[in-house]
């Protein structure tokens, strides 16, 4: 480990975050009412151009009148090349009450965003009064947003997660997709060099990348590193595959674009009774192992060692954070 230790990140489930748009009001009850995590009512792009007032004033009335329980509760922002986002924060921060917990910026792509947001954030809580800071979530989804998601990460106090969002990522990156998340038919191996002209072909993950920089900024800045939407709410396997994928390489969490997503999410993102048992097993290997000097011990026929203390560690917090 580094002289600067890691820091923690937020210690809240964070399993689903479910989004509706905010011009479709109909659907906020529902919202609340499910298994997710985390809410994101948009104002970005689920919601038309003519359609932004109004949504506003939808998503203003949902903060201050329905019971969103202990859910995180966030509202997204439009990116900051639109003449749209300035009103976004200003309506919402200025007419809300306190039970906003985040606001998500889409499509950030340095510092510089964070701070301009976090300046009128500032500007609007001192001049009204409130006492509860909001926190940020951002959007990595564009070129400039991985080759800067370092900093991005270190820019501000309220920084609180980062998602991936593939849609705009794809379209940023000038990938040849129109596939939101999810394998891509042209992205494959060649399980073998033989020369035989039906080789099997493997698919693999064109979001591998993308995702591992995103959770090493975040683990770095202390942050929780989000996997973000697929777009085929139909293909229940492909939804599965993509979020235990990004589970193993450390997201805590996947979007749901529809409610049938958000159980999906919460089974993957919730260690399984036998992960939680081995993690215990292997604490206990290690604690006896330690009671006979030894910095290594042998369970189920593998190494154990110190280092996988603190792997066993990630598995066990997880679980008793979710409960
Ligand atoms: C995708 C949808 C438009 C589908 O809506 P609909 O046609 O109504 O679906 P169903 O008929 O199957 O709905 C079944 C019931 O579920 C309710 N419902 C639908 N959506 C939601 C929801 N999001 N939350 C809660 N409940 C929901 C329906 O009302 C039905 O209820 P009932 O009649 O009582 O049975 C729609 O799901 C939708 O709008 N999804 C969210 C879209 C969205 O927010 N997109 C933005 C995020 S993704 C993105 O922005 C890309 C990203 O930035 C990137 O770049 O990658
Ligand atoms: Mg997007």
């Amino acid at each position: 480990m580094s002289f600067i230790v890691q820091p923690q990140a937020p210690a809240r489930p964070n399993r689903c975050q479910l989004f509706g748009p905010g011009s479709r009001p109909q659907i906020f009850e529902k919202m609340a009412g499910s298994a997710a995590d985390v809410i994101n009512l948009d104002l970005e792009d689920s919601v038309a151009p003519g359609d932004k007032p109004q949504a506003r004033k939808n998503i203003i009335e949902a903060i201050n009148d329905i019971d969103w329980g202990n859910k995180t509760l966030s509202v997204r922002i439009n990116g900051l090349d639109t003449p749209y986002w300035y009103a976004d924060v200003v309506e919402v921060l200025e007419q809300a009450g306190d039970r906003i917990d985040q606001i998500m910026i889409p499509k950030a792509g340095n510092a510089k965003d964070i701070y301009a947001v976090d300046a009128l954030v500032t500007a609007i809580e001192a001049a009204k009064g409130r006492t509860k800071p909001v926190g940020f979530e951002v959007i990595i989804e564009t070129a400039a947003g991985l080759a800067h998601v370092e900093e991005i990460a270190a820019s501000s106090p309220r920084m609180r997660a980062m998602s991936l969002g593939a849609a705009d990522y794809a379209a940023s990156m000038g990938m040849q997709t129109t596939g939101i998340g999810g394998t891509q038919a042209n992205y494959y191996m060649i399980a073998d060099h033989d020369g035989d002209a039906s080789r099997p072909t493997y698919l693999v993950d064109p979001w591998h990348s993308v995702t591992v920089a995103i959770v090493a900024a975040c683990r770095t800045h202390g942050l929780l590193p989000v996997d973000g939407p697929f777009g085929d709410f139909s293909d229940d396997a492909g939804y599965t595959a993509q979020a235990k994928r990004s589970a193993t390489l450390g997201m805590v969490g996947k979007w749901a674009i529809h409610p049938k997503q958000v159980a999906l999410a919460n089974e993957v993102f919730t260690p399984s009774a036998e992960q939680v048992t081995e993690a215990r097993e292997i604490l206990a290997a290690m604690e006896q192992a330690e009671k006979d000097g030894a910095g290594a011990a042998v369970y189920k026929g593998r190494l154990v060692d110190l280092a996988s203390i603190r792997q066993a560690h990630v598995i066990v917090k997880q679980a008793e954070m979710i409960g």
